[in-house]
């Protein structure tokens, strides 16, 4: 397809206007450098999402965008049931629900400092990390449906955690509409010893402290003060979510050619939200949504579990639960006109900004905490979603730095040994179970998480609220 060249609407907001089979425009939120860095295949798969039938408003770039499989990674786009609207594996992505979870400790960082490699090492024997990690707990046939519809609600019911825990995480902790009769067997299969690991590649546990306030009020509403320490869990829906994405490229890729919906690249097939096969995609995905609010549940529980051990002193609650690769059904007002809509969101922070119902009681004045990773050697931040990023956005801000270099050429380039030393020396310890999966998550091998950070912050996406770094890190 013929990329057109973007307008530029506003001081961080470019547009390609429609044309051709364009049925909106498409819009990158981003500064005009990282534009410039941002990978040309983000333009022409926008473009491309912007063609699906019943899309509203416009299809959505954060400022982390970067090629994704169909859908560009930091895509937004929502669409209306009512006018043909349609679900798409490739705009949710493989892990289904990856997301990051922040813990509060109650605790300063000088009380942590004397312990933290104790600390570590107790958190990385206690959580299974690494390719194909298998945790303590094994699951029946039977249990795990009951996982699949009850995410972080399941766990809390069988003692991983705290009843206010649930109202923390976004959904509750369990997305409704999940039905594990459309999830396979293989995919079931693949999940009976997963339920608590973190995975590996760039999910990562951190135990970091709060570096800088941007907003006091806000960081008050959200129980966030200069030193104190808190604790971020990055992993996803593991090999279940990848198996549903699989299983349902393949059912969406027959729907597409049933239902006559054109698609220009593979992974953008998809099927009408209102189609049997549409509706089985979403109860699948759901229930993929909830097997990784479960697993970030059961980490949180592990993580109570070592603190007691080691820092008894702690007080763990949960700040918030934040999913990126989903599809949930959101009203919105477009136009002057209140609608029901499918949101995707992949590799993208619901931002949603005050007076949304969906958010607990106590952040509802202030909006929601937006929870962005750096790198396991710079800073993190944590953002507030704004009205600004509702109504521009449909509620939704960056997920992250995003990649500046492939995982290979970062391997060719640095060894894990290196580079935990090198971080050593700033004071961070690193627990890791692969030495290569180190090298491939090389701090460099990421962009300037600041920058992203700023454009969003600029584009009103969402605002800065603190800055953190980190302590320490476990990493698959
Ligand atoms: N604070 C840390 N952030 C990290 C680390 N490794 C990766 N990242 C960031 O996470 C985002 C999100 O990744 P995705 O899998 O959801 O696409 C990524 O863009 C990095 O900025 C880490 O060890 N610590
Ligand atoms: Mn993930
Ligand atoms: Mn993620």
């Amino acid at each position: 397809m013929e990329i057109k060249s973007l307008v530029q609407v506003g001081e961080y907001e470019w547009e390609i206007p429609r044309s051709g089979q364009m049925r909106v425009p498409a819009r990158i939120f981003a500064s005009r450098e990282l534009l410039e860095e941002m990978d040309e295949k983000v333009r022409e798969q926008l473009s491309n999402v912007a063609t699906l039938p019943g899309i509203v408003g416009a299809a959505l770039a954060m400022p982390d965008a970067h090629w994704g499989y169909g859908f560009p990674i930091g895509g937004v786009a929502a669409f209306d049931p009512a006018e043909g609207g349609i679900i798409s594996v490739g705009g949710v992505g493989y892990d289904i629900s990856c997301g990051v979870r922040t813990l509060l400790t109650g605790l300063k960082k000088e009380q942590i400092e004397p312990v933290l490699e104790t600390l570590i090492e107790a958190l990385f024997v206690t959580i299974p990390a690494g390719v194909g990690s298998e945790g303590k707990i094994k699951l029946s046939p039977t249990q795990l449906d009951e996982v699949l519809v009850g995410g972080a609600r399941w766990a809390v019911e069988k003692g991983y955690g705290l009843p206010e825990d649930l109202d923390y995480i976004e959904e509750n902790g369990s997305l409704p509409g999940a039905d594990p009769a459309c999830v396979s067997m293989e995919a079931k299969k693949r999940q009976y010893r997963q339920i608590g690991t973190l995975g590996s590649g760039n999910h990562y546990l951190e135990v970091q402290y709060v570096a800088q306030i941007y907003d006091h009020q806000v960081a008050r509403a959200f129980g966030l003060a200069e030193d104190d320490v808190i604790i971020s869990i990055h992993c996803g829906s593991r090999a279940l979510g990848h198996q549903i994405a699989t299983d349902y490229l393949r059912v969406l890729s027959g729907a597409s050619r049933k239902y006559g919906i054109p698609i220009r690249e593979k992974e953008l097939v998809c099927a009408p939200i209102d189609s049997p096969e549409g509706q089985r995609y979403y109860k699948a995905m759901a229930c993929g949504v909830n097997c990784a609010l479960a697993n970030r549940q059961v980490i949180s529980h592990l993580v109570r579990e070592v603190f007691a051990e080691v820092v008894p002193e702690a007080n763990i609650r949960v700040l918030y639960d934040v999913s990126h690769n989903t599809c949930k059904i959101e009203e919105h007002e477009v136009a002057g006109r209140r609608r029901r809509l499918y949101v995707h969101r992949k590799g993208s922070t619901r931002a949603f900004g005050p007076g949304r119902p969906e958010l607990p009681q106590a952040y509802r004045k202030v909006g929601q905490p937006v929870i962005i990773g750096g790198t396991m050697g710079t800073c993190s931040y944590i953002l507030v979603g704004t009205t600004e990023g509702t109504t521009k956005a449909f509620g939704s801000a960056c997920h992250g730095a995003g990649r500046a270099m492939s995982r290979h050429a970062a391997k060719k380039r640095w060894r894990g040994s290196d580079v935990i030393q090198h971080l050593a020396r700033q004071g961070i310890v690193v627990r890791a179970k692969s030495m290569r999966g180190v090298a491939e998550e090389a701090p460099l091998a990421y962009k300037d998480v600041s920058k992203v950070v700023e454009a969003t912050h600029l584009a009103g996406l969402a605002k800065k609220v603190a800055m953190v770094k980190p302590l320490g890190v476990i990493k698959g």
